[in-house]
C-alpha cells in the first residue's frame, strides 16, 4: 500500500482524488469517510479477529479497507466504479489478503466469493459504508439468501437505521423492520454527522448492526407468503389492515372470508398493519396458508 496510512485521513481522501484525478459521482452515492473515530466504531463494532472474513461493500479509495485489512483475516471489496478498483488494486498490492472485485454487490455471486476467497474464516462479516440508494435491496439480499454471516455492520441514512430496529406501532416500523428482526438483532451503534463525509450529504447517517440469529425470530412455515403478508400490511399504512389485505394480497377472497381469518388468528381486522408484531404476522401467515392451500 502506498504510504497513506500515517496521513490525517481527511488528507488521504484528498490527496488519493488529486493523484489519481478522480471526481466523484453523486449517483454511485460516492460520499467517502473522513473520520477515524467513526471508523474506529465500525471496526469494534464488527468484532473482527484474524480469524474473520469480511465482505466490503463499496471499498470506494479504501479508507474503511485499510482499516478492515489491520483487523481481519481476510477482505473482499466489492467496487461497483471501473474507475475505482485500479487506485484500490494500487492502494492494496501489498496486502494478498484483500481482494478487490469489480461488481455490482447486487449481482456479484456472493456464494462463490465465500467459497473462493472467505471458506477458512471462523466469523463472516459485512462491513459497509453504503451507499444510500441501495440500502434496502442490499439488506433484503444479505439477509434472504441466508449467507453464515455473524453480523451485518453498515453505515447507512440516519432514518433507515432508525427503521431497522424500530418497534410495533411507532410511524419507523415497516416492512424493512419487520424483515430484518425476522433475521437479525438490530441496533444502533453510533449516530454520525454529515460533516464527516466528503462531499457533505444531505442527510445524517447512523452505524447500524445487525447480529443475526441462529434461527429466525418466530417459526414461519411459508416465508414467501410471510414476507407477501408484511408488504402489503404496509403497502397503505392508513387503511385497515383489513382493507390493505384485502386490496393488495387477496384480491380474489370476499372481504368478509379475510376478515374472518385475521380473527382466527386472533387480531383486530380495524387494526393498522404497522401495529402488528413478527409473531402476529406469523400466526396469521400460520391461518390463511391454511386455508390458501385448501381454496387451491
Ligand atoms: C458511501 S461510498 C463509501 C466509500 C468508502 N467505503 C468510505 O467509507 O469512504 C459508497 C461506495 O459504494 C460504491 N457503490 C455504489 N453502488 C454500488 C454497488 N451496487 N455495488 C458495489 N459498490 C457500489 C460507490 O462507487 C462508492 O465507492
Amino acid at each position: 500500500m502506498q504510504s497513506m496510512n500515517h496521513k490525517p485521513i481527511s488528507a488521504r481522501t484528498r490527496e488519493l482524488l488529486n493523484t489519481y484525478g478522480l471526481t466523484l459521482k453523486k449517483s454511485l452515492g460516492q460520499n467517502f469517510l473522513t473520520d477515524s473515530h467513526v471508523l474506529d466504531k465500525i471496526i469494534r463494532a464488527a468484532g473482527l479477529s484474524q480469524e474473520s472474513g469480511v465482505i466490503e461493500i463499496g471499498p470506494g479509495i479504501g479508507a474503511l479497507t485499510e482499516r478492515l485489512a489491520g483487523h481481519a483475516g481476510k477482505v473482499v471489496a466489492v467496487e461497483l466504479d471501473g474507475r475505482l478498483v485500479p487506485v484500490l488494486k494500487d492502494l492494496f498490492q501489498n496486502h494478498p489478503h484483500v481482494e478487490i472485485i469489480h461488481g455490482d454487490a447486487l449481482e456479484v455471486d456472493l456464494e462463490a466469493i465465500i467459497r473462493e476467497h472467505l471458506q477458512d474464516a471462523e466469523t463472516l462479516h459485512v462491513v459497509a459504508n453504503l451507499p444510500y440508494y441501495v440500502t434496502s435491496p442490499i439488506l433484503v439480499r444479505l439477509l434472504t439468501e441466508r449467507y453464515p454471516l455473524t453480523n451485518i455492520v453498515i453505515m447507512i441514512q440516519k432514518e433507515v437505521a432508525d427503521r431497522l430496529a424500530a418497534k410495533p406501532g411507532t410511524k419507523d416500523y415497516s416492512s424493512l423492520s419487520v424483515l430484518v428482526q425476522y433475521f437479525a438483532e438490530a441496533e444502533e451503534v453510533a449516530r454520525v454527522p454529515s460533516h464527516v463525509f466528503v462531499p457533505r450529504p444531505q442527510v445524517d447517517s447512523a452505524v447500524a448492526r445487525l447480529t443475526l440469529r441462529s434461527r429466525p425470530a418466530v417459526d414461519v412455515k411459508n416465508e414467501e407468503l410471510f414476507f407477501k403478508v408484511v408488504r402489503a400490511a404496509f403497502a397503505q399504512r392508513r387503511k385497515t389492515l383489513l382493507n390493505t389485505l384485502h386490496a393488495n394480497l387477496l384480491p380474489k377472497v370476499d372481504k368478509a372470508q379475510v376478515e374472518e381469518w385475521l380473527k382466527e388468528a386472533g387480531i383486530d381486522p380495524k387494526r393498522r398493519g404497522e401495529t402488528l408484531d413478527l409473531q402476529e404476522f406469523a400466526t396469521f401467515v400460520q391461518v390463511i396458508d391454511q386455508k390458501l392451500t385448501a381454496l387451491l
